[in-house]
């Protein structure tokens, strides 16, 4: 066909059809024959923008996601049978112009997504907002205008004209790296008030890589071919050696013991099986004083909840079940060796003021239920936490005396002295640390005069080791201590609730992002388009990629973490903020809100679970 020129006169009369299918023709004024003159056309309908917000976008119902064919065959864009884009005058009346043509000219970037979204911001109120409609699909012949591909890339945030970017509504500096490390001091000094860093919206890299070394140490095992320990002990299986020495020696209790991680068949925790070789445990009696230590609870007692013998280990072994700290040491490995890269930790005075009034607790709640400590080994007290210390073998010296011996020596108030003493003792152990001098072959009152800790402390080490006195009774000569303590205790509860805060989003962005991978992309549905290609999954998926495969103008991945995290939290709570959501080929774009996104969400992950 020559340009400009009509070649047949037959078909001035009959209309171009390019019109009826595409809404106008290309070749019209290049050579094509037939009758543009299409009474419901307008004028220059074919060089309007594409980037016309009236002319890019649908309306998209939740509970139905309706389809349509667009001409390359793909089931696309969901449009609604009733919306607020059904009474648009030009859409109204366009419909057939509107359909998504592949001989659209082609929209052409104008060199950067800013100018994009410029001529789109000022069109904001045009686009119809996405209404919630009816459940049933709208085939394709029926669906209202939608021209895709002057659809652009839009995001909520580009209201203004001055700020185009959209990760300017971000409020934190970008940080693409979860968990860099903290950056170094000077850098905060340069912060205005107003800004943070990624890491500032998690919890503090030392504590968090505490609690994953935590975790990490309570998934440790070990085969049983390797360990060479039964399969289970009565519901406990999947036993772990904790003390690494592997000794055999009889030390503590007068019994070869181990102490093992094991893992509760009944209600799937982490106990610690302390066991004890070869007890001749004879009678039921032996554990007379078992349900006092199973009834007791204390901050600073290592709970017990089973005592039991068994002959799984090929002998008469006595275990007791206690609760599980990961990562714990004893006093005596924690302040005096090594233990793989970690130094022992220096005792200072209120360090042990600490253990004192810690251990002092422990005194008075065993004591009030009846019971004795009757052992102040350091390796016996365990730190769980920093400064944390815990009762970590209760109860096995009650069940040893009865199981040797016909009546206890000792009177029940006998044995509650020699706690405090007991105690007196251990912390002279550890105050002696402190001091460089030759100390260790003094007697204790020798000894207590040369620390280098305050009057007050070697007061109470001397009362403690030298004298009669109750727990009531140092209770109140530690009293401001106790409250100096109390008051660290609290700040510590204060950070720590800080902390949890910071994080306290991140569970149920997980439960989120589970979920939309969980709908998104299934393999099995891959054949099935009414899974995600189209339906209510579609604007999922949709959103999944507005939220993660960002692209800037240049088609570098955008990875704002802020982004991904304001996102997550507004579909979360479902907020009626309406976003914008274009497919990647930008054939399709439509609007919906968050509160509609979470619906679909739900629905979808209901339906995959029914
Ligand atoms: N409840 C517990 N939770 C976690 N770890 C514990 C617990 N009780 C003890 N441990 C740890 O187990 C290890 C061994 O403890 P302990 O020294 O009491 O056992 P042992 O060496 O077998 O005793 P013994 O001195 O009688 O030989 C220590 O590192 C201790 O911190």
């Amino acid at each position: 066909m020559n340009s400009g020129t009509t070649q047949y006169e037959w078909a001035k009369t009959i209309p171009c059809r390019n019109i009826k299918i595409h809404g106008y023709c290309k070749w019209e004024k290049k050579g094509c024959s037939f009758n543009h003159d299409d009474p419901s056309r307008k004028p220059n309908s074919e060089t309007t923008p594409v980037s016309e917000p009236t002319s890019a976008s649908t309306t998209f119902s939740a509970e139905s996601v309706p389809i349509i064919k667009t001409n390359s065959g793909q089931v696309k864009t969901p449009v609604p049978n009733s919306s607020p884009l059904a009474s648009h005058s030009e859409t109204a009346d366009t419909g057939a112009r509107k359909k998504f043509n592949f001989d659209t000219p082609s929209f052409t970037p104008t060199g950067s997504m800013v100018s994009k979204f410029a001529d789109l911001s000022s069109k904001l109120s045009d686009i119809p907002a996405f209404s919630p409609s009816s459940a049933t699909a709208v085939p394709a012949s029926s669906g209202l205008p939608f021209d895709p591909e002057s659809a652009p890339i839009f995001t909520p945030g580009l209201q203004s004209e001055a700020e185009p970017f959209f990760q300017q509504t971000n409020p934190f500096p970008i940080n693409y790296h979860l968990y860099a490390g903290q950056p170094p001091p000077h850098i905060h000094h340069h912060l205005k008030p107003h800004e943070k860093t990624v890491s500032d919206l998690f919890i503090p890299n030392n504590l968090r890589e505490e609690i994953q070394r935590k975790n990490e140490e309570s998934l440790r095992s070990i085969s049983v071919a390797q360990s060479g320990l039964p399969i289970h002990v009565n519901q406990y299986h999947s036993l772990c050696p904790i003390d690494q020495k592997f000794e055999t020696s009889a030390k503590s209790f007068g019994y070869v013991s181990s102490v093992y991680k094991a893992m509760s068949n009944l209600d799937g925790k982490l106990y610690t099986m302390r066991r004890l070789e070869n007890v001749p445990i004879t009678s039921e009696a032996c554990f007379r004083s078992v349900s006092k230590w199973k009834s007791l609870n204390c901050a600073n007692v290592v709970k017990l909840y089973e005592v039991m013998t068994t002959r799984a280990f090929d002998d008469n072994s006595l275990v007791l079940v206690y609760d599980y700290y990961p990562m714990s040491l004893n006093l005596l490995e924690a302040h005096f060796f090594k233990i793989g890269e970690k130094d022992p930790e220096l005792i200072t005075e209120p360090l042990l003021w600490s253990y004192l009034i810690q251990l002092t607790n422990a005194l008075s709640e065993v004591h009030k239920a009846g019971l004795a400590v009757r052992i102040f080994d350091p390796t016996k007290i365990i730190v769980t936490n920093k400064g944390r210390i815990r009762l970590s073998a209760c109860g096995v010296y009650d069940i040893l005396e009865a199981a040797t011996k016909e009546s206890p020596k000792d009177t029940l108030e006998d044995l509650q002295k020699g706690d405090l003493q007991g105690m007196g003792m251990l912390l002279l152990d550890l105050a002696k640390s402190l001091v460089f001098s030759k100390v260790q072959n003094l007697g204790v009152t020798e000894t207590i005069p040369k620390l280098t800790v305050s009057d007050k402390f070697k007061d109470v080490l001397r009362k403690l080791t030298t004298q009669d006195i109750s727990v009531a009774q140092l209770q109140q000569i530690i009293a401001p201590e106790i409250l100096l303590f109390t008051n660290g205790l609290q700040d510590s509860a204060d950070y720590m609730e800080a902390c949890l805060s910071r994080e306290v989003e991140n569970a149920r962005l997980v439960r989120l992002f589970a979920k939309l991978d969980s709908i998104c992309d299934r393999p099995e549905f891959i054949k099935d388009g009414s899974w995600s290609e189209t339906g209510e999954r579609y604007p999922i998926k949709l959103f999944r990629d507005y939220v993660f495969h960002q692209v800037d103008e240049t088609g570098k991945p955008v990875l704002d973490l802020t982004h991904v995290v304001n996102c997550l939290n507004k579909l979360d709570a479902g907020v009626k903020e309406t976003i914008l959501l274009v497919s990647p080929d930008e054939m399709s774009c439509l609007i919906v809100s968050y509160e509609t996104l979470r619906d679909l969400v739900e629905k979808s992950f209901r339906q995959l679970r029914s």
